[in-house]
């Protein structure tokens, strides 16, 4: 179903996946060494979240992929039972690596945890991928900064391209019990040309989904927004769009409108570690004075009502591992219920309204 305004790409709808339907738009938690930090499961689970994400590369060097192998899966070894979207690797290594190098086969690096020697290649990446059980995998890409010269933004976006045709064939070489799908990453970086080139070759390959990849890694907002809007709809239609690594209110329903249908993003999750809760009037510093004496929750809706600002700023103070897991409990369900009301929205034919409403709002906030 899509939205009526001529502009406004906004669109609902459902993706069939191996561990059940996940209505989109659809905002995805980050377990990225096989847990949602801070809550269990059951927790993630009771909020309503249908899928969370998962790491290979994390997942690759702890517990390691035959740990998970002997119990059959990330699935089982985890015991999440809905749906797992694994990121495929080359983002961690960049960001996490001490050491990494790309050739022609791969991505050398050397563990962020112990120094060892290790390389990913795109069939490696999708063969891990299918003994965690991945109900979608991301293949193996090449992202890249923000402020890169052309040349290099071309010659990423280029084995990018060659190592998702490799991963394409390795995938579907895979297929058989495993059923995950894997989507393609468009790159590009912060050329207009480049992002076409990318998003092109991708669709030509036929991949089940794809993602945008390469925002969100520190650009201004403006820039994200123009990149967002112009690789958006070179995307296949027929097919679920993600971008990666967003997770903001304002980000969301801007993607939204660009059509997407499924983000992730730690950003929640770790605000909330640091006494950060999201709220219709913008992000509350639990920490600051003004709450010290606060007896209103943060909101009467919220799973955490029975508690009050001024204790939950106490657990904060006094380092206490409560405060944390109430904060994460909050800000899913704080976006859980974000989503459900865009889906709503949008069903109704008022996503631009809720949208502005909803933006009037929180940025007018003191959070
Ligand atoms: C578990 C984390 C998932 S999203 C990580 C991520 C985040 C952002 N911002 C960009 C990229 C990207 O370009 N490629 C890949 N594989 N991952 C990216």
């Amino acid at each position: 179903m899509k939205h009526r305004d001529e502009f406004c790409q906004a669109r609902r709808g459902e993706i069939q996946l191996p561990h059940g339907r996940v209505q989109t738009p659809v905002f995805m938690p980050v377990g990225t060494q096989g847990t949602v930090k801070a809550l269990s499961h059951q927790m993630v689970e009771d909020i309503g979240f249908e899928i969370i994400l998962g790491n290979t590369y994390h997942l690759y060097l702890r517990p390691g992929t035959e740990v998970i192998a002997d119990f059959g899966g990330l699935h089982e070894f985890s015991t999440w039972n809905r749906n797992i979207l694994t990121d495929s690797g080359g983002f961690q290594v960049f960001s996490l690596s001490p050491f990494r190098k790309i050739t022609d086969e791969g991505v050398q690096f050397r563990s962020h945890i112990d120094g060892s020697k290790h390389m990913l290649t795109p069939e490696s990446v999708v063969e891990i991928q299918r003994v965690l059980g991945s109900d979608i995998q991301m293949v193996l890409d090449v992202c890249t900064e923000h402020g890169i010269d052309k040349k290099s933004a071309h010659k990423a976006l280029t084995t990018t391209t060659r190592w998702a045709k490799r991963a394409k064939d390795a995938w579907q070489q895979s297929l058989g019990d495993y059923r995950g799908a894997a989507f393609g990453i468009v790159q590009g970086n912060f050329f207009e040309d480049l992002r076409a080139q990318s998003a092109q070759e991708l669709s030509e390959l036929d991949f089940p989904g794809y993602a945008i990849g390469g925002l969100s890694v520190g650009e201004p907002p403006e820039v994200f927004e123009h990149f967002l809007h112009y690789t958006a709809p070179l995307l296949p239609t027929g097919k679920p769009k993600y971008v990666m690594g967003i997770g903001t209110p304002d980000y969301i329903l801007s993607a939204v409108e660009a059509g997407i249908d499924m983000f992730d993003c730690v950003f929640p999750t770790r605000v909330a570690r640091n006494g950060y809760f999201f709220s219709r009037d913008g992000r509350i510093n639990i920490k600051n004075e003004r709450y010290r004496r606060d007896t209103q929750p943060i909101d009467l809706d919220s799973p955490i009502s029975m508690y009050s600002r001024a204790y939950l700023r106490h657990l904060f103070k006094a380092g206490e591992m409560l405060g944390p897991m109430l904060a994460t409990r909050h800000n899913l369900w704080f976006l859980h219920t974000f989503m459900t009301e865009i889906r709503t929205a949008i069903e109704e034919n008022r996503f631009l309204e809720y949208k502005n409403t909803f933006l009037e709002r929180y940025g007018r906030g003191m959070g």
